[in-house]
């Protein structure tokens, strides 16, 4: 782990496979690369095969980004709003990225592409899995900054029964092996009692998708 990320309190497994690395970043520095990140690739909703768009907006950066469409999600090397690339992924993101894969054993992770939610007051996320990525070998490193949320683990079903995990500004949480395919979603997220001018929650998944 190096010195820059090193965690403040101590890991837990809170579903097997899936770590919770609590305050394992500050996120001053992340906030201002996503402020860099967004005047080339801004947050956009993307529409969906069913005929809407997605609940939050979102943006990429890195070699390979997320996209959605009226065909189907995949992984792009260009930002369909411009036809550019995505922004560069800053080295910061790569090496926390990496360091927080390592601290769980997940040694080789090599992330290519970085998907950025924003999330609002109100919004939530629907349960889903992380599949469009061709090695399920490779774990999904997820940083929450901002707004608290709670992220719930439906494990291999779609709805039911879900492990909730509270996550704060600076959580990271890494899933893989046989975690890997769980379904998951995030809550309505709400306002923050002890800092009520904080409006979004950011997160940034950081996926090995080639
Ligand atoms: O916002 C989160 O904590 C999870 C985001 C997520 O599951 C995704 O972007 O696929
Ligand atoms: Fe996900």
């Amino acid at each position: 782990m190096s010195d820059l990320f090193s965690g403040l309190r101590s890991t837990t497994e809170v579903y097997p496979q899936t770590f919770l690395l609590p305050s394992f970043t500050q996120t001053k520095m992340l906030r201002q690369l996503i402020v860099t990140i967004i005047k080339q690739a801004p947050f956009r909703k993307m529409a969906t095969p069913n005929g809407h768009y997605t609940n939050i907006p979102l943006t990429n950066c890195g070699d390979w980004g997320w996209v959605s469409d009226e065909q189907g999600y995949r992984y792009s090397e260009t930002d369909p709003l411009t036809g550019h690339p995505w922004p560069t992924m800053p080295d910061y993101f790569y090496q926390l990225a990496n360091s927080a894969a390592a601290a769980v054993g997940f040694n080789n992770f090599s992330a290519d592409a970085c998907l950025i939610n924003q999330y609002k007051i109100g919004s939530k996320l629907g349960s889903h899995q992380d599949k469009n990525e061709r090695d399920f070998t490779q774990p999904i490193v997820s940083v929450s900054i901002g707004l608290p949320a709670t992220f719930q683990i439906f494990g291999h079903r779609r709805s039911g029964k879900a492990v909730e995990i509270n996550l704060y500004d600076g959580d990271v949480m890494v899933w893989g092996g046989q975690s890997r395919m769980m379904y998951h979603a995030v809550k309505t997220i709400k306002a923050n009692p002890n800092n009520p001018a904080q409006r979004y929650r950011y997160n940034i998944t950081f996926r090995s998708s080639q």
